[in-house]
């Protein structure tokens, strides 16, 4: 049975090796070559330094493309023409599912064909080396992100590269991203990458670690988002990491999103340890996106301005081609900024918004609900508890695909559009709140004159790219 414990130095070592034979690139790794390294990098591209000494927000886009020399030509341009604070290599779907046979091919049709399938970097085929070759050509901190279950040789590939900061996390990269790995596995194989990471900060590489706020980002009540960000939290720090990025996704609604990242941050330096540097990333609007590039870039600029009250240690910026998919370089750099443009006008001023303090209250009352459920389990493990939480349906995640979580959730806007909670399944939550929820979303109803139902559920999930908040009747 799994414990929230500190992973033993032979079992470290065994499963090292064990993942390390998955692909030849496992060969080039060499800890202490690699601590070597780390600290032979220059502090400009030391992500936990950079990211932890910053006085405003720091801006990071997504990024990856399959061949190495197109990697650095878009990292260049996006620090470049993007302005880009932090920068990103994107990880490849076939990489992200452990398929580096497949990743491989993709590489190799790129480099014969120019044509690239992949739909990110494959980093476990590139290998330490070509990881290196990035991390010498970019005059910056690079991020891994990805989207990962069992991410453990493409940790120690990236972490052996040079890169300092690793994004996901056990529910955060099982819950919305697959069917197939349970719980408990992904949570003991994040322990190891986790590990990994405290095993390099201390030898004084601090590396990131960044759990993935957004989940599913479709209307995830705040608390739930915060509530998964204190539980990879806890499970990283115990592992021996240091800095952690507690994430979450934009909903739209601007009070309620300042009041989220007040909470994030409050409640992070709260329940994880004292030694731990706590800082926080706000995702900007992970759910569909207007066609309209205008209007994509009006989205864009909510979520700046959002940035610049709630004053987040980094922002996850879209791009105007975000319906599309992928972006070009262009837009891309575009909606970096199109982000600072609102950010730099907007942070200055004294921007006074009422009820940002009343929904924050909220927010940690529900979010203490979640985390008293899941801590007094048993005798307070939190591997045990969160288990056990996700198990009977106490915590949950609205639309997860996984079948680790219930489902059981539903969401709804109010009539302000902050995101409510319409179907409570299991969900561990006090009454009071439950009547507060009720009451607001009864306030919709009325405004509309129909009843709270699923429909309202329906209507949210396509209004921001339909060109509104609320999913309000025709
Ligand atoms: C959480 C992941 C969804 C977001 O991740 C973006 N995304 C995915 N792959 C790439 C890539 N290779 N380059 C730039 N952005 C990328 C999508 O657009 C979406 O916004």
């Amino acid at each position: 049975m799994i414990r929230d414990e500190r992973i033993p130095a032979d079992q470290l070592r065994r499963i090292d090796e064990e993942i390390r034979s998955e692909w030849p690139t496992g060969d080039e790794v060499d800890f202490e070559e690699a601590i070597a390294y780390h600290e032979s990098l220059p502090d400009r591209k030391r992500f936990a330094d950079v990211l932890e000494s910053a006085d405003k927000p720091l801006l990071q886009p997504r990024a990856g493309v399959p061949r190495l020399e197109d990697q650095i030509d878009l990292l260049e341009y996006l620090h470049g023409e993007g302005k880009a604070d932090l920068l990103p290599t994107t990880i490849d779907s076939y990489t992200r599912d452990n398929e580096y046979e497949k990743a491989q091919e993709g590489l190799e049709k790129a480099r014969e064909t120019d044509e690239d399938t992949l739909n990110g970097f494959p980093a476990v085929n590139h290998g330490v080396e070509g990881c290196r070759e990035l991390i010498e050509a970019i005059d910056a901190p690079i991020e891994v992100r990805h989207g990962t279950p069992d991410a453990r040789l493409l940790a120690a590939i990236t972490f052996a590269g040079g890169f300092q900061s690793f994004e996901g996390g056990p529910i955060s990269y099982n819950i919305p991203y697959t069917k197939r790995h349970g719980l408990e596995e992904t949570i003991e194989r994040w322990q190891f990458v986790d590990r990994l990471a405290g095993a390099y900060t201390e030898r004084g590489v601090r590396i990131n670690r960044e759990p993935f706020g957004p989940l599913t980002g479709t209307l995830v009540p705040p608390s739930i988002a915060i509530a998964i960000m204190l539980i990879e939290g806890k499970l990283a720090a115990t592992q021996g990491v240091r800095s952690i990025t507690l994430g979450y996704g934009q909903v739209g609604n601007v009070v309620q999103d300042v009041a989220a990242l007040n909470a994030l941050q409050k409640l992070g330096d709260e329940f994880l340890p004292d030694e731990v540097v706590v800082t926080t990333v706000f995702h900007e609007w992970m759910g569909g996106f207007p066609p309209d590039e205008a209007r994509a870039n009006g989205v864009i600029g909510l979520g700046g301005m959002t940035a610049a009250i709630a004053q987040p240690d980094k922002v996850i910026t879209k791009s105007p081609q975000e319906f599309q998919g992928v972006p070009t370089k262009e837009a891309n750099a575009a909606g970096l900024r199109t982000t600072r443009q609102v950010i730099d006008m907007a942070i200055e001023q004294d921007i006074d918004i009422d009820g940002i303090e009343e929904e924050q209250e909220l927010i940690e009352r529900e979010t203490r609900c979640l985390m008293d459920t899941v801590l007094e389990h048993d005798d307070g493990d939190v591997v045990q508890g969160t288990l056990k939480a996700f198990d009977t349906g106490a915590l949950d995640v609205p639309f997860a695909p996984s079948d680790s979580a219930k489902g059981a959730v539903l969401p709804a806007r109010d009539d302000d559009g902050r995101v409510r909670i319409f179907e409570w399944g299991d969900l561990a939550m006090d009454d009071d709140i439950k009547e507060i929820h009720k009451a607001r979303l009864s306030r919709r109803a009325d405004t509309e004159g129909r009843d709270q139902s699923f429909r309202m559920v329906a209507d949210d999930v396509d209004a921001i790219s339909d060109g509104k908040l609320i999913g309000r009747p025709q």
